[in-house]
């Protein structure tokens, strides 16, 4: 570890509130709430909630959001998941973060999609006060709903634009629901003014990143692993300035590529793709920021100018306020002096 790779100041695009999930809380929701867990030790839940060794896809990395989401069906779980990390970001000095979630996984026990939001929301500002760190939201819709669900969530983002949410993304199993499928659902967006990051490239090919860029309005790629398949979507990327929201641990997990030595994001950083760096899911890959940054420094030879750059990048491409985005970049010049870099 080093130890000015803890000092840095980070930022954070892609990583989903109920992948997050502390496990001791957890435990905690499911004694208040009465939730039967099949666990009986945190030992155990916390294996529960992470990915096996043995993980061979996106599928079966999904599998591990069932369990936390049992424990998130109320505006107290959901405000307090949130805060929680929010605060655990602030930790590693994360200065700005985008947290997504599908508010139409929390609708079990009959709250609605803006109850929930409202409740993440809460959850969010209230990490605010007590932390330097700014927080944004990010509305999901899921491959596996229908068209019209995923419509209401848009416009439940909507409701709350310029009230924390910044952006809405499509999230799920991607090799068996291609875009196109909620192209309509993207089409509502861009007519309300959200802006649209979409997970693709991830367990589909280079043709879903040109889709959600040319037919989905994305503005930004959740992780576009599979980007060198095609030159040519590479090049749509560059002249777009549509960049990557990528994650390593998670990429070699999902099995979107079959090893960290074979992982392409030193190779688009090299020729000019927009790269930004992620943990995912914080709770589900055993991860997080800082050791997402150490992972970059010891085997793809990050230094603090490619952490730099990724964090300027990351600026860039956030959803936030554009009024927000000088004062951010400051504060990052500033941390970056400090630490003499
Ligand atoms: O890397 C990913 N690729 C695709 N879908 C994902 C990924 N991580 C999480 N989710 C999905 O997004 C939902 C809402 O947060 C999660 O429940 C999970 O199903
Ligand atoms: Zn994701």
């Amino acid at each position: 570890m080093n130890e000015w790779i803890n000092r840095l100041p980070k930022i954070e695009l892609h990583c989903h509130l109920d992948g997050c999930v502390r496990p001791q809380t957890v435990a905690e929701i499911s004694e208040r709430e009465g939730i039967e867990l099949s666990a009986d030790s945190l030992d155990e839940l916390t294996s529960w909630m992470r990915v096996p060794p043995s993980c061979t896809s996106l599928v079966e990395y999904l599998k591990r959001f069932e369990l936390p989401l049992q424990c998130m069906q109320t505006p107290y779980a959901l405000e307090r998941i949130a805060r929680e990390l929010a605060e655990d970001a602030a930790y590693e000095n994360v200065k700005y973060m985008e947290v997504r979630f599908a508010p139409h996984l929390h609708t079990r026990q009959g709250m609605t999609a803006a109850e929930v939001i409202a409740s993440v929301g809460a959850g969010l500002a209230a990490a605010e006060k007590n932390a330097d760190i700014i927080v944004r939201m990010i509305v999901i819709c899921m491959r596996h709903h229908s068209v019209e669900l995923n419509m209401e969530a848009v416009r439940a983002a909507a409701q709350f634009l310029s009230k924390g949410v910044v952006g809405v993304d499509l999230a799920g199993d991607e090799a068996n629901y291609p875009p196109e499928l909620h192209e309509s659902v993207f089409q509502l967006a861009d007519e309300l003014g959200i802006p649209v990051t979409i997970h693709a490239g991830e367990a589909g090919g280079a043709n879903n990143i040109r889709t959600a860029v040319e037919r989905l309005h994305a503005r930004r790629i959740g992780h576009g692993v599979r980007l060198y398949e095609d030159a040519e979507v590479a090049q749509l990327l560059r002249e777009r300035n549509v960049p990557l929201e990528m994650c390593v641990t998670s990429n070699v997990q999902t099995k979107a590529v079959d090893s960290f030595e074979k992982h392409p994001i030193r190779l688009y950083l090299n020729r000019g793709i927009g790269v930004t760096v992620n943990t995912d899911n914080r709770t589900v890959s055993d991860t997080d920021l800082t050791k997402e940054y150490n992972l970059l420094s010891h085997r793809f030879q990050f230094k603090a100018a490619d952490f730099k750059k990724v964090a300027v990048r990351a600026i860039e491409a956030a959803f936030v306020e554009p009024e927000l985005k000088p004062q951010l970049l400051r504060k990052f010049q500033e941390e970056w002096e400090k630490l003499g870099i």
